[in-house]
């Protein structure tokens, strides 16, 4: 069975890396891909392009056996749709691999808003990561599109290719892009939330703003 976890990483931190790595062990997955979107299809313009992203990706996963990057959404044009991602991974391995498609508990909240739901949910399982703040019952249009597919034991989902829902607990970590983002423009360390790799890719080519930013601290200070 494989994994997929898609994000638009602006940047990537240990609130991905954890509660995947956390999820692979749960489901004995043979493999977990990691695809940066190029256009996430229901939010602004990430701050960092897409190659950055995805670089940083893959600084992150360079030491972690079974956790590779997939570069497959970056060079497709349009709103990064997983539903299309799914189909391509379909095109290539056939109806019968497992394909878990991850995401966090306040993704899994959108997921009625999504390009072709019940699509999605043909060609993979979802496998929802508990985040902190985003506790709380599925609303009705997520408990509609859900009901009879949650599974109560992961082994449900290496029984068949797709189609079930399984909720897994792991670490949780309060841990955001977006508090990152909003650090580093202040001139403020990222590091230990992000992989050291990361961080000192960051601070060498001051991205998110981080030397400029950096700088004017140290000046004020
Ligand atoms: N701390 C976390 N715990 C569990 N899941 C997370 C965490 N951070 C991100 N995810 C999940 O990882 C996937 C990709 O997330 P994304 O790249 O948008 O990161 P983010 O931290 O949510 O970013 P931003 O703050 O910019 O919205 C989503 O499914 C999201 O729910
Ligand atoms: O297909 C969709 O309609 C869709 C809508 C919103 C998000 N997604 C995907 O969900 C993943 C997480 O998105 P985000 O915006 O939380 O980083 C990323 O791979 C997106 O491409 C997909």
């Amino acid at each position: 069975m494989i994994g997929l976890l898609g994000g638009t990483f602006d940047p990537i931190h240990f609130g991905h890396l954890r509660p995947a790595l956390e999820i692979r062990d749960a489901l004995g997955l043979d493999e977990l891909r990691f695809l940066p979107c190029r256009i996430p299809p229901h939010r602004g313009t990430p701050r960092e392009s897409a190659q950055t992203r995805a670089a940083l990706v893959a600084q992150a996963l360079a030491d972690e056996a079974g956790f590779a990057l997939d570069r497959r959404e970056l060079g497709r044009e349009g709103p990064s749709y997983t539903v299309d991602t799914l189909e391509s991974f379909r095109a290539e391995l056939g109806a019968q691999v497992g394909l878990c498609w991850i995401m966090g508990r306040d993704a899994f909240n959108g997921l009625p808003k999504w390009h072709r739901p019940h699509d999605v949910l043909r060609l993979a399982h979802i496998v929802v990561a508990q985040r902190p703040g985003e506790e709380g019952e599925p609303g009705a249009a997520l408990a509609e599109m859900i009901a009879g597919r949650v599974s109560e034991s992961l082994t449900e989902l290496t029984q068949q290719p797709a189609g079930c829902v399984a909720f897994v607990d792991v670490t949780q970590l309060a841990i955001s892009a977006t508090m990152i983002r909003e650090a580093l423009a202040r001139g403020q360390s990222a590091r230990f939330l992000v992989p050291e790799r990361v961080w000192e890719t960051i601070r060498a080519e001051g991205l998110y703003g981080w030397k400029n930013a950096a700088t004017e601290a140290a000046n004020s200070g």
